[in-house]
């Protein structure tokens, strides 16, 4: 049995992983050492069998005696440790979260329902590296995986509306914070019926406006607001997260420079927990009848759930509450745009943590272990 390294374990996207591992048994198939930066000799997770006690995770020599390493430790410390391990020799497989390694040109952006020909063809030539790809990236293309497979994409523009759990745990407990703050301040007043509602919103612009509102980890207020900004400013007006749209889909679907599909919208981040959700509009290659849009669109993978555009199957399905937890991702709003029978609207949800993050890096241990068909 191979031995698989796991580094961040215990963060937000760890946990979630091994969550995942348990529940489909993947520790069955290889033999599992937990490394950590912080606890070494500790405990590691409950996997069901008997594992060893917390390894260095900066030993690059411990780290180097496993088959396999999958991180979801962070991009500091993967620039830190991946390089150091190919240096020393290191012929494992490294699967990673983290985005400091997707745009290397040695490396594959692993999302295998949408991209499982990529992925096997770079193993049997030798690739080593298999990246997770960015949690809205994965989402929308999970969602439009049959338009893509049909080759009926021209562009696309996603409108997102991504979760604080995206910003990381510190920032969802803050989401909660400036949400029990702004109750707090207007609480009173809601108490009474008779109150006026200018007065309540009075109130809570207030608090939010507050030097002393708790803002430590978003910089601003997000409950009842939102932040049209996601990641680094790349200095030409676009942010970092919208850039990956376009430079991780097309790496993704490994098409060459000369057939990339245009992707490209703007990133923004709402009071939702876990799950991103997205407005899409997409250009299609030539009219095709929606009743025929929404069988290509099912019939993508296994977990794209096409919702009738009503209202009742919209509010009910096609919302974060309804989604969270769960490997489903439904896509819906589906219609033709005024400007045209080639122009389709659609909308989209996903929880970041799961496709996002942590289901495409199990899966690519069970690819390699030729256990996922
Ligand atoms: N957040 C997201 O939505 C997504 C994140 N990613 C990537 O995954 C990587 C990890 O992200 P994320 O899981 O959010 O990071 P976390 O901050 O939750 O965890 C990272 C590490 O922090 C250490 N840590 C310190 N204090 C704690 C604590 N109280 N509880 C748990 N861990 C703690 C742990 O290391 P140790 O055990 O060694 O102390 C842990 O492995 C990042 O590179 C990110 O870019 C990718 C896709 C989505
Ligand atoms: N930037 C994403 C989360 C994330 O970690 O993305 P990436 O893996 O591309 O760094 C978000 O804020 O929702």
């Amino acid at each position: 049995m191979k031995t698989a390294g796991f580094i961040g374990w215990r963060g937000m996207v760890g946990s979630v992983l091994m969550e995942r591992m348990r529940a489909e048994r993947d520790f069955d198939l290889i033999d599992p050492v937990f490394f950590t930066t912080s606890n070494v000799g500790g405990n590691g997770p409950d996997v069901g069998k008997k594992i060893a006690p917390l390894k260095d995770a900066n030993d690059v020599a411990e780290l180097a005696k496993n088959d396999y390493l999958i991180s979801c430790q962070g991009g500091d410390y993967t620039k830190a440790i991946h390089p150091k391990l190919r240096a020393a020799g290191w012929k494992g497989y490294w699967i990673d979260a983290a985005s400091a390694l997707r745009m290397q040109k040695d490396a594959v952006i692993i999302l295998d329902p949408v991209n499982r020909p990529v992925i096997d063809k770079a193993v049997a030539a030798g690739t080593k590296d298999f990246i997770g790809g960015n949690c809205t990236v994965s989402g929308m293309m999970m969602a439009i995986d049959g338009l893509l497979k049909a080759d009926l994409v021209e562009w696309v523009t996603a409108m997102t509306y991504q979760a604080a759990s995206g910003a990381g745990a510190q920032n969802m407990r803050e989401l909660l914070q400036q949400m029990g703050e702004v109750h707090f301040t207007a609480k009173a007043l809601l108490d009474d019926p008779a109150s006026a509602i200018l007065d309540i919103d009075r109130e809570v612009a207030g608090i939010l406006r507050d030097e002393k509102f708790p803002t430590e980890h978003f910089g601003v207020p997000l409950a009842g607001s939102l932040l049209p900004w996601i990641d680094t400013d790349l200095g030409n007006g676009q942010s970092r997260e919208e850039w990956k749209g376009h430079a991780e889909t097309n790496k993704i679907l490994g098409r060459a420079e000369n057939n990339e599909i245009a992707v490209d919208g703007i990133c923004v981040r709402v009071g939702a927990m876990r799950c991103h959700s997205q407005g899409l509009t997409i250009k299609l290659k030539k009219d095709v009848p929606i009743a025929d849009i929404e069988k290509i669109l099912a019939g993508g993978n296994a977990w794209v759930k096409v919702v009738p555009n009503n209202r009742e199957e919209t509010l009910k399905r096609l919302t974060p509450v309804a989604v969270t937890g769960t490997l489903d991702i439904p896509i819906g709003r589906l219609r033709k745009l005024k400007m045209g029978g080639e122009y389709l609207s659609a909308f989209t949800v996903g929880d970041q943590l799961l496709w996002g993050a942590a289901e495409p890096l199990r899966r690519m241990l069970r690819i390699l272990e030729g256990k996922l068909q």
